[in-house]
């Protein structure tokens, strides 16, 4: 049997894990955050470990904890994505988790460009930049790190111009990926949306 695979790729802050989350609990699927891989990396780079060697030791363990959340992992894990030889070493392993029985859903950039372009679901969720950043400085704040709305607004904006304009897998939506603006959608109604393609995608495929 193909395995189900959902990639849902975005820019930073834009609601990707949020939703994921959600539909892998919804459907039973696994989930992988991508960006726990290069944000684990980019951590590792502040402690003066090379870029490559620290991709290529990842351990599961490095990829738990809320250390890894703050804006200054978040711009170490930018730089590291943009080195061909870390992406490299990070593609078996989420194309091996893309591949479980079950069904998997998988949020980053590259998700449904290169890591699973064969995935049966690719959504490619944005909100508008304000949006994204009031939401991520809302979350910061609430657990306690000292950072202004318009810190998190220019990290974000750094962020997504290195992603978008990197050679190696830049951030882009999939020529198939089903676009989904949460700007003006709650939690619940972002979820439903995406619930709602994936059902659709599931039903067109039983009747093949
Ligand atoms: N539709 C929504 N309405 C309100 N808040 C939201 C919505 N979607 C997500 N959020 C909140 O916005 C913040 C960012 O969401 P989330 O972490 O899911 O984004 P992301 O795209 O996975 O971010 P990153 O690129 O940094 O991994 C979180 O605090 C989340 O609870
Ligand atoms: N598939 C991916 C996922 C992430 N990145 C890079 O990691 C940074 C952190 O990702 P978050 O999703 O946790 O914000 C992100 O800014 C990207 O540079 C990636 O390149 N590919």
């Amino acid at each position: 049997m193909v395995a189900f695979t959902v990639a849902i790729d975005g820019p930073a802050a834009s609601g990707k894990g949020t939703i994921s989350r959600a539909i892998a609990a919804h459907f039973g699927f696994a989930h992988l955050d991508t960006g726990l891989l290069y944000r684990a990396t980019g951590r590792k780079t502040l402690d003066g470990t090379p870029a490559l060697e620290a991709a290529q030791n990842l351990m599961a363990s490095d990829l738990q904890g809320d250390a890894l959340r703050t804006p200054e992992v978040a711009q170490a894990a930018s730089k590291v994505a943009a080195m061909p030889e870390v992406r490299k070493a990070l593609v078996d392993f989420q194309r091996a988790f893309a591949a479980r029985a079950g069904g998997a859903v998988l949020d980053g950039r590259d998700i449904g460009t290169v890591i699973c372009p064969q995935a049966q679901v690719k959504l490619f969720v944005t909100a508008s930049d304000q949006i994204r950043a009031d939401r991520r400085w809302k979350e910061l704040t609430y657990k306690g790190h000292k950072v202004t709305l318009d810190e998190v607004l220019s990290d974000l904006r750094e962020r997504d111009r290195r992603d978008s304009t990197r050679a190696d897998a830049p951030l882009k939506a999939a020529s198939d990926a089903i676009s989904l603006d949460t700007t003006t959608l709650s939690i619940e109604e972002a979820v439903a949306a995406a619930v709602k393609e994936i059902e659709a995608r599931m039903a067109a495929q039983e009747t093949l």
